[in-house]
């Protein structure tokens, strides 16, 4: 088992480079299975375990993968079988945007069901109401959901009940091959979202409105392989921008956007932080005191999700009581336990914590629960008094490239241990038990 060791204490400098986004590259190699022609080549691809184990899915559908020096080369001018297992699709939830690709392109597909992270139900019924309204089969059997059209999709008019980001990914990339056009209504705004369109508009899709909550989809009968770089990671950046905050540190990091971390700039600036942006990245610095502030997450351009936890381990070093509101997962809180070990002051209320400030945190042995818990429980470690010790690495590593390398090059005393004896993408599975979540088919 790995584990990563912390002392806290230590004052950062420097630069950091911030990898390609995890959540843009996973559904655009997802997308590369559109392509009947030629090859795509997808650059900025981080090393990342999710992206491993996505190209994985690929290949066992057939398909081409090479995958060298941070760009994917993907060949799927020939897709052997529409059937991704449930070994795959269990190890991540993102594995489940082959289906829209596959059913547009094949006619046919059958996932494992994804099931639910650990951080909420995570139910599916966007998707398939999606695939259903453009004239799709759907039936669920065995763990598997099947799909299935005669000929081509039909395109048509989706209102998303929920401005799902995977929902959105999956209908848009089945309507690029749709015959006729498809309008998709609350559709979910994230910048990876526009990323996506970007490389299926290289293929030859015509999408329009992608990065507003309308997307208009006019369906074509060919896309082929393109070249494409993905855009950088904002929850990486966000968490790096934590991380020189948290530590009273000036650090740039390099290649964010500022565009795509609005609401996490304004409410750090909120609390007293000083950030400077220019066209490559952002400076970060910070002194105490810093203010507390109340944050509530929600879709895009709201607070992201995936900074809350790393928020509410800054909102522990702040003067005074925050108020942080989670409302897009409903179990998203499990870093509170963790950080309770630490000696933060943190209360759950219902769908808020209530976060006391000012405490010293204390070094211990916590588990990374989730991928961004683990983020969290790093940047509570950097300032906590003595060592820390994070197991529960293999979530970490899902999203973030090399993050007790890069914060130690930073100036942390931060290491990891790694066990020989854990085999390459040998994981546990994110996802709760199968069968724990069932799917609405309609
Ligand atoms: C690989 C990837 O990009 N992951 C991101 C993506 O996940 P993901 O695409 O899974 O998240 P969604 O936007 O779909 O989920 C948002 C909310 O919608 C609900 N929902 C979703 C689909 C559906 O069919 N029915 C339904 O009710 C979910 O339970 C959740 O409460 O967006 C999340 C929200 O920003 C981020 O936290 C994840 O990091
Ligand atoms: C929840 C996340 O990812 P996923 O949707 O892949 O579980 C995340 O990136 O924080």
């Amino acid at each position: 088992m790995s584990k990563i060791i912390v002392r806290g204490g230590k004052p950062l400098s420097g630069r950091v480079r911030i990898h390609g986004a995890k959540n843009a590259v996973l559904p655009i190699i997802a997308a590369s299975l559109l392509g009947m022609e030629g090859e795509s080549v997808i650059h900025d691809a981080p090393p990342l375990d999710d992206v491993k184990v996505i190209n994985k899915v690929l290949e066992s559908l057939g398909v081409e993968v090479e995958y060298k020096h941070e760009s994917i080369r993907v060949n799927a001018t020939r897709i052997t079988t529409c059937e991704a297992s449930y070994e795959l699709v269990r190890k991540m939830r993102a594995s489940f945007l082959v289906m829209g690709p596959l059913l547009a392109r094949m006619g046919q597909a059958r996932i494992s069901l994804p099931g639910g992270c650990a951080i909420g139900t995570r139910p599916i019924d966007q998707h398939l109401k999606g695939f259903e309204a453009m004239g799709a089969e759907i039936e669920l059997g065995q763990g598997y959901i099947e799909a299935r059209i005669q000929g081509r999709l039909k395109g048509a008019k989706i209102y998303l009940d929920v401005a799902s980001v995977g929902a959105t990914e999956n209908i848009m990339m089945a309507a690029t091959l749709a015959e006729g056009t498809t309008l998709l209504e609350n559709a979910a705004k994230e910048p990876e979202i526009v990323d996506l369109a970007n490389y299926l508009n290289a293929m030859g899709a015509r999408i329009r409105g992608a990065g507003t909550g309308t997307i208009r989809i006019d369906g074509v009968e060919r896309l082929k392989g393109a070249e494409h770089t993905v855009i950088p990671d904002r929850i990486e950046a966000g968490t790096y921008m934590m991380a020189a905050a948290i530590t009273n540190s000036d650090l740039y990091i390099e290649g964010a956007i500022g565009d795509h971390l609005r609401p996490v700039i304004s409410k750090m600036q909120e609390m007293g932080v000083q950030i400077d942006e220019d066209e490559n990245g952002l400076r970060v610095f910070a002194s105490r005191p810093l203010r507390a502030v109340d944050v509530k997450t929600l879709p895009y351009p709201g607070f992201p999700t995936d900074m809350q936890s790393q928020m509410m381990a800054l909102l522990l070093t702040a003067d005074g009581t925050s108020i942080v509101t989670e409302t897009v997962f409903e179990n998203r809180f499990m870093h509170v336990e963790q950080m309770t070990n630490m000696n933060a002051q943190i209360k759950v209320e219902g769908r808020s914590a209530v976060v006391s400030g000012g405490g010293r945190l204390q070094g211990a042995k916590v588990c990374a629960t989730d991928l961004r818990a683990g983020a969290a429980l790093i940047l509570a470690a950097l300032v906590a008094e003595g060592d820390t010790e994070i197991t529960g690495v293999h979530h970490i590593d899902r999203g973030y490239v090399e993050i007790a390398e890069k914060l130690s090059l930073l100036g942390a005393d931060i290491r990891r241990l790694s066990a020989d004896t854990e085999p390459e993408l040998e994981r546990e599975p994110e996802t709760l038990p199968l069968f724990a979540v069932q799917p609405t088919l309609a």
